[in-house]
């Protein structure tokens, strides 16, 4: 396959529509924190680029590469790569409404001390799902690689974030019962986790 094949219509506009997604995703992340918690105590650690993150992203795109060269065509299936950009945009949306609704009580690091200004949210996108942003989240991941019509990203995507925040959660809620106490656990019998299987 000559190079100018590879860069056709469809790689174009699906890794420039990667590249915007990502993009947007981490600077907004950025901001946000910055806009609730200023400046002074936000790290770069808000981009939450980690390691790990940044090898999935390379190995989604070694993917990518791979089969648009050994399998022509095979990034075709428009319809496919639209329900990825549409979860995209529908992740993001949920992980910001998130982040808007708990204000300064949102903070990329879970808390295990509580704080005077942390409040527990129980309105806007938390009165459908009790962790609205990590639903987003999975959301948005899963949709970066449907969008790519990444087979094996889109399966080691959804396992993976899935399984870190099956077990982030119990952990996050052992604080949040400590701050709230009776109020969370109420909020935890009447509102669902919104990620798949954990309870
Ligand atoms: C990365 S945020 C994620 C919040 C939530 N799990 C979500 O998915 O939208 C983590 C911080 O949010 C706080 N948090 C989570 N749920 C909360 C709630 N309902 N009200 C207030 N703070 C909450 C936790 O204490 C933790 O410090």
């Amino acid at each position: 396959m000559k190079m100018t094949e590879m860069f056709s219509y469809t790689a174009c506009r699906q890794l420039s529509q990667m590249f915007f997604a990502v993009f947007f995703f981490h600077m907004s992340e950025y901001i946000l924190a910055i806009a609730f918690h200023g400046s002074q105590s936000v790290t770069l650690r808000s981009l939450l680029i980690s390691k790990n993150y940044i090898l999935a992203m390379l190995f989604s795109m070694m993917e990518y590469i791979v089969e648009i060269v050994l399998f022509r065509g095979s990034k075709d299936f428009w319809w496919i790569s639209n329900v990825g950009l549409v979860m995209v945009i529908v992740g993001e949306i949920i992980r910001k409404s998130a982040i808007l609704t708990a204000g300064r009580s949102f903070t990329h690091i879970i808390k295990v001390c509580h704080e005077e200004h942390h409040e527990l949210i129980t309105h806007g996108v938390y009165g459908f799902v009790r962790h609205p942003s990590y639903c987003g989240f999975l959301i948005w991941s899963v949709g970066t690689q449907i969008m790519l019509c990444n087979p094996l990203s889109t399966i080691g995507f959804a396992f993976v974030v899935w399984h870190f925040f099956a077990e982030r959660i119990p952990y996050e809620e052992y604080f949040l019962k400590e701050f709230f106490g009776i109020r969370y656990e109420e909020y935890a019998q009447r509102v669902p986790s919104g990620v798949p299987f954990v309870k």
